[in-house]
């Protein structure tokens, strides 16, 4: 298996590749981790079952476009493909692991740049992808309020009562998310749609680097929400966002209708206790 992904590094790269040591590194849960080395060159690997492959092809195709951008560093795709009963993504390989107040202010003002820098005309992207492992659906949408309602918020809401969730509140919530929009005119903007602490890092001299995103065209606050739901990013990273594209009035009311839904997608993932907080929010939005 290994062979034939070094054998594409050195094809992809134009230098040929013989990778002198493999380590396992952790991390992930959904996929298996690996640093392929070879004196200073260097690659991160992820291998999943070869099913998973469609999964690190939009991942392959959201960093790359991310990386276009030249806005904020995300790792440098390689390369994707089947080896064995493996499926595998290739990245360049980063020393993660620096930080500090300054480096998430740059972090703050460089997401604000690729959303800035990225405003597209429609809502959606050019494939669907992943959420976790939930598959997350992208057609390309006019009207941001429908594409929120009707392929985020409605899809994870289907998925969760077929899982056995009960949420009185779901439908009229759904129904809701217009007016809960109304007069709020986002630009569809390239987001990184799974922005949690553990996806953001910066190299160790102080490069911040987002990645494993989840990515489409959509309102920017999706991304700087999520920053705010599990934690880990300091007030300088929201200061330095809104140096470079302040956020719209009204932003603090809508961060909990974006959030609610990664929290129905992690009762899909995870089930447990993420049901009662999805009541809890959709009370504060529609109760
Ligand atoms: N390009 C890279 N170079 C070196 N280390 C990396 C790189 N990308 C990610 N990592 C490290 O590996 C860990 C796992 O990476 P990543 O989140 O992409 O994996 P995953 O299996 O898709 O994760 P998850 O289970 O959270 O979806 C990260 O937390 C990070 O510390």
């Amino acid at each position: 298996m290994w062979d034939k992904i070094v054998r594409q590094i050195g094809e992809v790269t134009g230098e040929a590749f013989e990778a002198s040591d493999r380590r396992s590194v952790g991390g992930g849960c959904i996929n298996q981790g690996y640093r392929l080395g070879s004196g200073d060159r260097a690659y991160f690997v992820k291998l999943n079952s070869a099913s998973g492959l469609s999964m690190f092809e939009a991942e392959a195709l959201g960093l790359e476009q991310m990386w276009e951008t030249q806005t904020i560093r995300v790792p440098k795709p390689i390369c994707t493909g089947v080896s064995g009963s493996s499926a595998y993504i290739v990245l360049e390989w980063l020393d993660l692991g620096g930080g500090g107040s300054q480096v998430a202010a740059r972090m703050g003002r460089q997401l604000a740049r690729l959303h800035r820098e990225s405003v597209g005309s429609k809502f959606g992207w050019d494939r669907d992808n992943t959420i976790g492992s939930t598959p997350q659906l992208n057609p390309w949408t006019d009207d941001w309020a429908e594409f929120w309602a009707v392929r985020r918020i409605g899809y994870q809401l289907d998925l969760a009562r077929r899982k056995g969730g009960s949420f009185p509140l779901g439908d009229r919530l759904v129904e809701a998310i217009p007016d809960l929009l109304a007069g709020h005119d986002p630009q569809p903007s390239l987001v990184h749609g799974d922005l949690w602490g553990g996806n953001a890092s910066a190299t160790a001299d102080g490069e911040p680097v987002i990645f494993d995103p989840a990515t489409y065209y959509g309102d920017r606050e999706v991304d700087v929400a999520m920053t705010e739901l599990f934690g880990g990013f300091s007030g300088a990273f929201y200061q330095g966002y809104n140096e470079v594209w302040p956020l719209a009035a009204g932003y603090a009311e809508r961060k909990t209708l974006y959030n609610l839904y990664h929290i129905i997608n992690h009762f899909n993932l995870f089930g447990g206790g993420y049901a009662s907080q999805a009541n809890s929010m959709m009370r504060r939005l529609v109760g």
